[in-house]
């Protein structure tokens, strides 16, 4: 053989091995993607019920789950935002949160099932497990591990009947938890992820108090070469970046300032919508800020902290005023924020103090 017809050999051996093994690698991920989940079409209804296979859901069939939900009443109801919340029960070890969501444009949902399908790979001890969801031609379903201690802003500001009273070492463990969940979809998911809606009712608590990130409603999937994209204006007042107004842009450091309002609230008790700032023409954020550049700081902590050490919690406090920055590129990212608010524990326990 001369030389070209051995190099032309080997290129076209190339070309076969390279296309077989892309289509060898394709069919295995989509013969893991199916047995993933289960699918099955609801001939009544003509929805569509897509479960994703995990320990919980292995005793429950698409059909019966989807019969237990048309039972569900309005005294199953455990909440109520951007779509209504029940809680279903399957059997004595088993309930699961059901959001119901009413449809908007055909575009808007094909995004959130494309999302969806996103949000059922993730998996971290700091997310809402998502089990599987139901889209119909009026509503669509999402369903969702139960966490047992509702979100953190019924605990902090709820009814006096669905208060706690939380101690700051479980308010730190819920901030460094929330921070760590954020920063699994910033940094460790692949497209990552902006949340876009980072506050105190999409932070649940699981039984041991442990913060859980929900809501998916707004996130963004990032293609991997960008930093921001561009969407209309939303959120939730109060907890929105300053530059979102400007520019339109949602960034990774858009979660980071609303991670630092959540900060905010678990420091000083105080929601971001309260009337009275709202009466005041102020919000949370301006409020704290006046006050800290008056060297007040102790005037807006929580009272029922006044006992906890001061210097964790004045830490804690430097970190939400760092994710508060006006400008995006002076704030932590979340990583950093994990490691500052992990730092913030060791240093003080090296001290050989603790609360
Ligand atoms: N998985 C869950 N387990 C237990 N309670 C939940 C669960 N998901 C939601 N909830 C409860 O339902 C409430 C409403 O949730 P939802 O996500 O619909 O609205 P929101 O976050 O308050 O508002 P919005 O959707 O407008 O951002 C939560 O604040 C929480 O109390």
């Amino acid at each position: 053989m001369s030389n070209s017809h051995a190099v032309a050999f080997y290129i076209t051996v190339s070309i076969i091995a390279f296309a077989t093994s892309k289509i060898v690698i394709s069919v295995l991920l989509y013969r893991r993607w199916k047995r993933k989940r289960k699918v099955y079409a609801d001939s009544i209804k003509g929805g569509k019920m897509v479960m994703f296979r995990s320990p919980m859901m292995q005793s429950v069939t698409p059909e019966s789950f989807l019969k237990k939900t048309m039972k569900l009443s309005n005294n199953d109801i455990i909440g109520s935002g951007g779509g209504t919340v029940y809680k279903l029960t399957v059997n004595d070890s088993t309930a699961f949160a059901v959001k119901r969501l009413y449809r908007g444009t055909v575009d808007r949902d094909r995004g959130f099932e494309r999302e969806l399908e996103a949000m059922g790979d993730l998996k971290h001890r700091n997310i809402v497990n998502l089990h599987g969801y139901y889209t119909a031609p009026n509503y669509n379903l999402l369903i969702y591990e139960l966490m047992p201690n509702g979100s953190l802003d019924t605990i902090l500001h709820g009814r006096s009947m669905d208060k706690k009273h939380l101690d700051w070492p479980s308010r730190y463990k819920i901030a460094v938890g929330a921070a760590r969940g954020i920063s699994y979809l910033h940094h460790d998911c692949i497209p990552h992820i902006i949340h876009r809606d980072i506050k105190s009712s999409n932070i649940l608590l699981d039984q041991n108090m442990e913060a859980r990130v929900s809501d998916f409603g707004l996130a963004t999937l990032m293609e991997p070469d960008k930093t921001h994209v561009s969407t209309i204006v939303a959120g939730t007042f109060g907890y929105l970046p300053p530059e979102y107004f400007d520019t339109g842009r949602a960034t990774a450091k858009g979660d980071v300032y609303s991670f630092g309002v959540v900060l905010l609230e678990l420091l000083t008790g105080k929601k971001p919508s309260d009337e009275a700032f709202l009466e005041e023409g102020t919000k949370l954020v301006t409020w704290v800020k006046t006050v800290v550049e008056d060297k007040r700081e102790v005037l807006v902590l929580d009272s029922s902290l006044d006992s906890c050490p001061n210097d964790e919690i004045s830490s804690v406090f430097n970190i939400a005023l760092m994710c508060l920055e006006p400008e995006p590129s002076k704030r932590p990212t979340m990583a950093e924020v994990v490691k500052m608010l992990e730092q913030t524990k060791i240093q003080i326990n090296c001290r050989g103090e603790d609360c």
